[in-house]
C-alpha cells in the first residue's frame, strides 16, 4: 500500500469499529491487515472493521446493487469475515452521511446477510444518546432452529436458544451476568455441529417487564461492550420465552435491551421484521501510515 489510508473510528453502544472508505473496492485488506488495524495497543483499535465499498464494485454485493448503493464489508477484529453486524450497520449509515454519500432519512445498505434498511436521524439533533441522532435499522427476520444447544463456562452450563440473525447466536438465560465469568475464552457450545462456523454467545438476565440485560462473547472478537445482532437474537428469545410471538399474535412487541455499553430498543413487528434503534457515533478521523501497515512487526 503506497498512499496514506484514510480511516474513521466510530462506535454504537461502545461496539467500536475502524471504518475504511474504499468506494471502488480497490483495497486488498488481508485478515492480517484487519487484525493489525483493530489491535488496541499496536493499531487503531476496534472490535471490528467496516469497509465502505460501492455494492457494484464488490463481487459479494453486485447482485444487490440495484437495491443498495453501498456494501458493508464487515470483518471481526481477528480478521475473519462475518455475515452481519447490527451495531456496525448503524455506524456505517452514519459514516455515509458523514462522507456526504447519503442524507439523513432512509437508506438501504447491502450486507452479506442481504439488504438492510436504515433510518438516520439527523446528526447533531441531540435526540438520541451520545448527543447524536439515533439510527433505526430493519434487521430482517430471526430464524430459530429447534435444536437443543448447551453453553458452558467453567463448571456452569445452561440450556441455550439457537437464533440466527443472518449470523449465528446462542442465547442463554442466566441468574447473574457474573456467572459468565471473565469471558476471556470463548464459551463451549454443544453440539458443535449446530454451529459449523462457530457462534456468538449471549448471556441474559431480566431487568423488568420486557427489559433485559446481556453480556456477549463475539465470534472473532471476544467479549465486547455490545452486539446489535446479539441484542436482536436476545429480544426474540426473550419474547418466545415470555409467550409472545408477534407473527402468530398479530401484535408487535418491544423490548429494551441493556448492553454493557448502553441501551438498544428492539421491536419485533407483526410481519416478523425486527427493528433495532440505537446510537451511532463517529469519534475520530485520520490516516494510517502505509509503511506501518505493510511492515512485518506484529
Ligand atoms: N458486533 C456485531 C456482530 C459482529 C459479527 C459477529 N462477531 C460474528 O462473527 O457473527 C453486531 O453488532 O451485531
Amino acid at each position: 500500500m503506497q498512499q496514506p489510508l484514510p480511516f474513521l473510528k466510530g462506535h454504537g453502544t461502545e461496539n467500536d469499529f475502524v471504518i475504511i472508505p474504499d468506494p471502488d473496492g480497490k483495497l486488498d485488506l488481508s485478515a492480517r491487515d484487519v487484525a493489525r488495524l483493530c489491535d488496541r495497543r499496536a493499531g487503531i483499535g476496534g472490535d471490528g472493521l467496516l469497509r465502505v465499498v460501492r455494492a457494484a464494485a464488490h463481487p459479494e454485493a453486485r447482485a444487490m446493487a440495484d437495491e443498495a448503493e453501498w456494501f458493508m464489508d464487515y470483518r471481526n477484529s481477528d480478521g475473519s469475515v462475518a455475515e452481519m453486524c447490527g451495531n456496525g450497520v448503524r455506524v456505517f449509515a452514519r459514516c455515509l452521511e458523514r462522507f456526504g454519500l447519503a442524507e439523513a432519512g432512509d437508506l438501504a445498505i447491502a450486507t452479506r446477510a442481504g439488504v438492510r434498511r436504515a433510518h438516520l436521524a439527523k446528526s447533531g439533533t441531540g435526540d438520541a444518546q451520545d448527543g447524536d441522532g439515533g439510527v433505526t435499522v430493519s434487521m430482517g427476520r430471526a430464524e430459530l432452529p429447534e435444536d437443543g444447544v448447551t453453553v458452558r463456562v467453567g463448571e456452569r452450563a445452561w440450556a441455550a436458544r439457537h437464533v440466527s440473525m443472518g449470523n449465528p447466536h446462542a442465547v442463554a438465560f442466566v441468574e447473574d451476568l457474573a456467572h459468565a465469568g471473565s469471558l476471556l475464552e470463548a464459551p463451549v457450545v454443544e453440539p458443535a455441529a449446530a454451529y459449523p462456523d462457530g457462534t456468538n454467545v449471549e448471556f441474559v438476565v431480566d431487568r423488568g417487564p420486557r427489559h433485559v440485560a446481556l453480556r456477549v462473547h463475539e465470534r472473532g472478537s471476544g467479549e465486547t461492550r455490545s452486539c446489535g445482532t446479539g441484542a436482536c437474537a436476545v429480544m426474540v428469545a426473550a419474547a418466545r420465552r415470555d409467550g409472545a410471538d408477534p407473527v402468530a399474535d398479530g401484535q408487535p412487541v418491544t423490548y429494551t435491551v441493556d448492553v454493557p455499553g448502553g441501551r438498544l430498543v428492539i421491536t419485533e413487528r407483526a410481519d416478523g421484521e425486527i427493528e433495532m434503534t440505537g446510537p451511532a457515533v463517529i469519534v475520530a478521523e485520520g490516516t494510517v501510515d502505509p509503511e506501518w501497515l505493510d511492515g512485518q512487526e506484529a
